[in-house]
């Protein structure tokens, strides 16, 4: 007989993080009887940044005893799997797994799944998810979480009854740019053969690539494939590119482009950028902030420029919010905000890396039509990077990279035979 399995839904009003600390620490067991007096471990995004801080801060080896990779430079599969391996090791009574899903490609996704679901045998497991999807299939008991407040469902019909999925729709149009960027080719990225080696080890082998003006690219690839390798040559965070046949919006690598010229075509966002400031910024001063490419703004805006800004937050539907402060809206709020900053001068280049990772069901589709939309009304090319095949996204060509011993090889498929 299996031990409980618990999921948790959580939505944006989700006070989690308070919920977990308060689960781990004996606090929330008036709910869940079988936990008190138990010891529970955390699995988490946020655990494998603590053990990445403490073992770059401390050159120690936590997670990575048995290798001689950093946990930095390891893909989110092989960290998701140090980590869990690690906690077992722990023999906890219990473990809290948050999101435990996010940024995984297919394959380790199923693995993950059949490890879990093999393990809550021995051990209760604690799910809380954002995404229906993710509720393991062992599930007994189901809640949801909203603000701080838990709600239990009598059964797992219950539950799967009151969460039918919706949809949601943008009004009105994306607004035009201030100015346009002038461009010198339309075709913005060419890699011509390029391969990526680290420390001896082929990653990429003799990648093929070549995005035009406006087109809607969605890279795909399991986890170590090299998908953000790839992309930090594109944005110039990396110099693998140097000495091979890559251009970049007409110029070869290495012809004297700096950074700064790269970063002016480019609009980029990732998740992890939100961690980067404190937020006390207001909405109308983050998207603007895209016009200067700072995080935050630090000059005073023009009056064209709070127009435009406006625009943005009209078809966000967060004008009454314009000087909220950018740290009160809800994560799925602050990613709509961080793409509309991305997108404020219609980069020739938009690249959203992960960008639905941790969002809830609403809060991804919501974000999928926002890209969508953006593809079709602009003349941006767009790159998505996504493990999971978002429902309602419409690439029109996938590059997917397929590991091989030799290092990844690219292929590209249109999105019509996918
Ligand atoms: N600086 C580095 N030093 C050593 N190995 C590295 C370094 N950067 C990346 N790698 C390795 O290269 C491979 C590709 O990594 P990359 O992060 O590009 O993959 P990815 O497809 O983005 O993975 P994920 O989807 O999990 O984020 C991985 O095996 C990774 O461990």
């Amino acid at each position: 007989m299996g031990q409980t399995t618990i999921a948790i839904l959580t939505d944006q009003s989700s006070q989690a993080q308070n919920f977990v600390k308060n689960l781990l620490s004996g606090k929330e067991t008036t709910v869940f009887k079988s936990l008190d007096g138990k010891n529970g471990l955390l699995f988490s995004r946020s655990e494998i940044e603590r053990y990445m801080d403490q073992e770059e801060r401390h050159d120690i080896k936590i997670l990575t005893k048995n290798t001689t990779q950093s946990l930095k430079s390891m893909s989110s599969g092989e960290q998701k799997k140090a980590l869990l391996n690690y906690l077992i090791t722990q023999q906890p009574d219990f473990l809290v797994l948050v999101n435990p899903f996010d940024n995984l490609d297919t394959k380790t996704r199923q693995n993950l799944r059949d490890t879990l679901c093999a393990l809550s045998e021995s051990k209760t497991l604690v799910q809380l998810v954002g995404r229906l999807e993710d509720i393991l299939p062992v599930t007994t008991d189901f809640y949801s979480l909203n603000k701080n407040e838990l709600m239990a469902y009598p059964s797992s019909n219950a539950f799967w009854e009151s969460h039918k999925k919706e949809t949601t729709k943008f009004k009105g149009r994306i607004p035009q740019p201030m100015e346009t960027v002038n461009l010198q080719s339309e075709e913005l990225v060419n890699f011509n053969n390029v391969s990526v080696s680290f420390d001896g080890r082929q990653v990429l082998d003799n990648i093929n690539w070549n995005i035009k003006q406006g087109e809607f690219w969605q890279l795909i690839g399991p986890n170590g494939s090299g998908k953000t390798t790839l992309l930090s040559m594109i944005t110039g965070d990396s110099h693998k590119g140097y000495g091979q046949k890559l251009s970049l919006f007409g110029l070869k690598k290495g012809s004297g482009e700096s950074v700064w010229d790269l970063k002016q075509k480019i609009g980029y966002f990732t998740p992890a950028m939100i961690d980067k400031f404190r937020g006390y910024h207001t909405l109308e001063n983050m998207i603007i902030s895209g016009l200067h490419d700072s995080i935050g703004l630090y000059v005073q805006p023009t009056d064209t420029e709070k127009r435009l800004a406006h625009k943005w937050l009209e078809l966000l539907s967060l004008s009454s919010k314009k000087d909220s402060l950018f740290k009160e809206l809800s994560m799925g709020e602050k990613r709509l905000v961080m793409t509309a900053r991305a997108m404020i001068k219609h980069p020739p280049l938009l690249i959203l890396d992960e960008p639905t990772a941790g969002l809830d069901d609403k809060g991804a589709s919501l974000f999928v039509s926002l890209v969508n939309k953006i593809s079709r009304e602009t003349t941006s090319a767009i790159i998505f990077v996504s493990h999971r095949k978002e429902i309602g996204l419409h690439p029109e060509f996938n590059f997917v990279l397929e590991m091989k011993k030799t290092g990844s090889v690219g292929k590209i498929i249109p999105y019509a035979n996918t």
